[in-house]
């Protein structure tokens, strides 16, 4: 199978979908790959490495794009490229259709297979394409939640441990899920002082399990939310429900009763967002202050730490690469019910119930269409 690797063009974008290493594996099998010039160098991947392990690198973008039948991204396709898909062909990437209409109808409309890394399931109950991305941002979330709380960058000028004689600042990480356990971990190695709201007691009660005490867990309800918002310095919106737009959890009128100059960190921008105010921000400029209160809302919050951020996601990607590889995406597809769960557009129409429900678009089944 012919694949190709384009290199991101989102503001501040690093990651690249393949590394040298997964090039390698599938020239093994007899595939070929056309890696873009300079797509994995914010990555640390010179395309000396991509051509050792046997890719082609390609110059023109056009001819990447059009001679490929599996594109391998990160990042939502961005409009000049929903413009080169063809129905013939598949594209593999994070996608968060529920939050972007305009794309939504773009792939539709490109007749092409879409399958989103996000709604990939395993046989544990998560999503093992979002988790990897999902530990980097949760980590990520309290460095900058903590930046934010400077002074030069219109918060309270809190840090975030204290120091002795003066109290720790409070972080509240609202759902505990990937994100949000991964950045309570870091406000806790931090020295602040850490609670988490969740809707679901059985992962409330792993946390409380494993954290021993060390960091606070109440169920998530409007009251115990609206505590939350008096009482916190930092609050990290991490909640999801998968593939579907983001409950508005924290709305304009509440940032009133929060304390002057606190944060609110919203990691799930890529679904739209849990606040009411927020609106995906880009790592040039990552922060905007509204009612006294700082936003910080990067929808590609990985991109920043790509060296890291690129590993982790193509460990978990590779294995899937090369079954759309080996197999095609049908055969790929019929094979594994978890990988199923990854189709999100396919010849002009939705696949995905929570994308169509979004947007009022008929949504017809993939093992439906996989009959067909
Ligand atoms: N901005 C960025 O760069 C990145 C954003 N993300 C996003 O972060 C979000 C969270 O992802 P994960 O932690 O992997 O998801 P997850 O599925 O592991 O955890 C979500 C948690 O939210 C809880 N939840 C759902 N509705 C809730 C509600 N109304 N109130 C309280 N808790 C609620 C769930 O019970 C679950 O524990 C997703 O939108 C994901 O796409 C992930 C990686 C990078
Ligand atoms: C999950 C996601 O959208 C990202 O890592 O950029
Ligand atoms: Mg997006």
């Amino acid at each position: 199978m012919h694949i190709g690797v384009p290199k991101e063009i989102k503001n501040h974008e690093y990651r690249v979908a393949l590394t040298p290493g997964g090039v390698r594996e599938l020239v093994a099998r007899g595939h070929q790959v056309g890696v873009q010039a300079e797509a994995g160098i914010g990555s640390g991947y010179p395309d000396d490495a991509y051509r050792e392990a046997g890719a082609d690198i390609v110059a023109d973008v056009d001819a990447l794009w059009a001679s490929a039948e599996l594109i391998l991204k990160v990042k939502e396709p961005q409009a000049e490229e929903v413009a080169r898909l063809r129905p013939e062909q598949t594209l593999f990437t994070y996608l968060h259709l529920a939050a972007e209409e305009t794309l939504t109808r773009g792939l539709i409309d490109s007749g092409a297979t879409c399958i989103a890394y996000e709604t990939v399931t395993d046989g544990l109950g998560g999503l093992p394409l979002l988790a990897p991305m999902s530990r980097v941002a949760g980590r990520m979330a309290v460095q900058a939640g903590a930046h934010s709380l400077e002074k030069a960058q219109g918060g309270a000028g809190i840090l975030l441990p204290g120091v002795p004689g003066v109290a720790p600042a409070k972080v509240t990480v609202i759902g505990g899920g990937v994100v949000g356990e991964n950045a309570a971990r870091m406000a806790l190695g931090l020295g602040a002082e850490v609670t988490i709201l969740d809707k679901s007691l059985p992962r409330l009660e792993v946390l409380d399990h494993r954290y021993q005490g060390r960091i606070r867990t109440v169920y998530s309800t409007t009251e115990t939310l609206e505590v939350a918002v008096r009482e916190s310095d930092m609050i990290i919106g991490a909640v999801l429900v998968p593939g579907a737009a983001a409950p508005k959890l924290i709305t304009r009128a509440m940032l009133g009763e929060m304390k002057p100059g606190s944060v609110l960190v919203d990691v799930a921008i890529d679904q739209g967002g849990c606040f009411e105010t927020s609106k995906p921000t880009t790592h040039a400029e990552p922060s905007y202050v509204v009612d006294g209160i700082v936003h910080y809302c990067v929808a590609n919050m990985p991109g920043a730490v790509a060296r890291t951020s690129t590993q982790a996601l193509t460990n978990a990607t590779l294995p899937f690469v090369i079954a759309l590889a080996d197999k095609g995406w049908k055969r790929a597809l019929a094979d594994d019910a978890h990988f199923r769960a990854g189709l999100n557009v396919h010849a002009g129409q939705v696949t995905y119930t929570a994308v169509g429900e979004a947007f009022g678009l008929e949504v017809v089944s993939t093992e439906q269409i996989l009959k067909g």
